[in-house]
């Protein structure tokens, strides 16, 4: 398998009131094309900054990042990280962030606008992003509407609805219970099966780490190992051990 992220010595250091922070420390780690890759470590151990590197959302201090052949470190204007997110990555967060005045299918049709792809068009990519994740027939209603689990995987379609390269999830079940936090992992497994997206998801959630192909374990902004499934018992037993 390719790789499709690739960061090389990437450093992330906030200049904040209490002084400078290492938020990430020298991190060089790979993704590969269609892998399903989770991030895990304590709070604090900067899992987010990593997701807002990857997704250009934030500027690394140092460091190389590419994603999908692009050079992110090198798109000097705010309009250029701003197209390369539109174009390359999707994104979920753990707080849905649907806007609450506009239709389910409007929110899902948001990165379109941004492409200038005409309404009919747009209106069509919408409900096919919506059938995908198994939210046909709620086009009309508005996000309050529906229930926490439906309105992340409405946050899923507008995530997946230009096609992204990558998916970047944060926390993506942490406002969820079981059965909903099931349906959003099942589907992520499907959009990584069916359309071959990259994903890349942040979670405190320990038992969803059994579906995903790796899984980076961060610790005070390095990446101090990288686990494949046979060794998934020993990163939840050490995880059990420190807590
Ligand atoms: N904008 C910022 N300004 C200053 N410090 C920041 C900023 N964003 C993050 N940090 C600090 O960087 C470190 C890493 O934060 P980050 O949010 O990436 O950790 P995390 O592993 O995602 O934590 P959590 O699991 O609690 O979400 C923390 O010490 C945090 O306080």
């Amino acid at each position: 398998m390719s790789e499709i992220i690739r960061l090389e010595n990437v450093w992330k250091i906030y200049n904040g009131s209490a002084g400078q922070v290492v938020a990430v420390r020298g991190v060089t780690m790979n993704v590969k094309q269609g892998e399903f890759f989770a991030i895990v470590g304590p709070s604090g151990s900067g899992k987010t900054t990593m997701l807002h590197l990857m997704g250009g959302l934030d500027r690394p201090t140092r460091g190389s990042i590419v994603v999908a052949g692009v050079e992110i470190t090198s798109l000097r204007s705010d309009a250029e990280l701003s197209r390369y997110r539109n174009e390359t990555v999707g994104f979920v967060f753990q707080l849905f962030y649907l806007v609450p005045r506009l239709r389910v299918v409007e929110n899902v049709e948001l990165p379109l606008i941004k492409r200038g792809i005409p309404r009919e068009a747009r209106r069509k990519m919408a409900l096919e992003a919506l059938r995908m994740v198994g939210l046909e027939g709620v086009e009309n209603k508005y996000p309050n509407q529906l229930s926490g689990g439906e309105q992340q995987r409405v946050a899923i379609a507008r995530a997946i609805v230009a096609r992204p390269k990558v998916l970047l999830a944060d926390e993506p079940t942490g406002n969820l219970d079981a059965a909903n936090s099931q349906a959003v992992i099942e589907l992520f497994k499907k959009l990584d099966r069916e359309k071959g997206i990259t994903i890349v998801m942040v979670t405190h959630n320990l038992e969803l780490i059994w579906h995903c192909n790796r899984v980076a374990r961060m610790h005070s902004g390095s990446i101090v190992d990288i686990y494949t499934p046979d060794r998934y018992g020993e990163l939840i037993a050490s995880f059990v051990k420190r807590s």
